[in-house]
């Protein structure tokens, strides 16, 4: 299987505070993977190396072969927390047009195709009936799923998620790993997460990051392999499908 992210010897520093250390890490194409660690560990710093918007002062980046900067419009990616105030005027359609920003070669006026992929995208997520409701109008669950709709209508090959489901209960953690599980028989993905037990049940393959990073097949996962990453008993949560 090809290489669509490859990270050789990477190291990254804001100012003198090392975050991340010599991380050698690649991910196949088609896998789905989670990332984990404790917080401040640098999860959200590896995502924004690879989507190109920070540099690392050592070491290389690749996705798909080229430099993390010639490749955003490749990756559709779910920021922690929405990057908009919840008060903005902008209906659910406005909001997914925006991931055409990038994908359009059009300047100014969106092109009948870009209408299209909003309509595609908005039925992959079961969320045309939402369309035209304004973003404020929305529960935590359904914006969620807009903006798993906006990175997804610049047709990406790879999915990048930070903590898509931080702000969600359980039902609605389990509707949009469900999701992506349905997405990722097209699309490589990267999830980071809290919950490792949840996402275990999910995910092929899972990173650890604590500045250096290890990955585990998803079946070593096991109390003790939590506790030695999180220096501390972490209960395991049993979550019923
Ligand atoms: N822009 C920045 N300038 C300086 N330090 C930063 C900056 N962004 C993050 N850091 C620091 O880098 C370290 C790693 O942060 P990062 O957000 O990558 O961790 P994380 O694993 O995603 O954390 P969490 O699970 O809490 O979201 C933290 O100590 C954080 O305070």
């Amino acid at each position: 299987m090809n290489k669509v992210i490859e990270l050789e010897k990477v190291s990254f520093s804001y100012g003198l505070v090392p975050v991340l250390q010599a991380i050698d890490f690649s991910v196949k194409e088609g896998e789905f993977l989670g990332i984990v660690g404790p917080n401040a560990g640098g999860k959200s710093t590896l995502l924004k190396l690879i989507l190109g918007l920070l540099k690392p002062q050592t070491g290389n980046i690749t996705v798909l072969g080229k430099k993390p900067t010639q490749q955003r419009t490749q990756i559709g990616y779910v920021p922690q927390y929405p990057g908009f105030a919840r008060d903005f005027p902008i209906t659910v359609k406005q909001t997914v047009l925006l991931g055409r920003l990038g994908a359009s070669r059009m300047l100014g006026r969106y092109t009948e195709a870009d209408h299209l992929a909003v309509q595609q995208a908005l039925g992959e997520l079961e969320a045309q009936d939402l369309a035209e409701r304004p973003i404020s109008a929305l529960s935590g669950g359904q914006l969620q799923r807009i903006l798993l709709a906006r990175a997804l209508v610049s047709e990406p090959k790879i999915l990048i998620l930070d903590e898509p489901t931080a702000n969600i209960d359980m039902r609605l953690e389990t509707d949009i790993f469900t999701h992506l599980r349905e997405l990722n028989k097209r699309l490589t993905i990267l999830v980071v997460s809290h919950d490792v037990a949840f996402i275990s049940d999910y995910v092929s393959r899972v990173a650890c990051l604590n500045r250096t990073l290890v990955c585990h097949q998803t079946d070593a996962i096991d109390g003790k392999l939590i506790q030695d990453l999180y220096g501390e008993p972490v209960r395991r949560v049993a979550h019923a499908h």
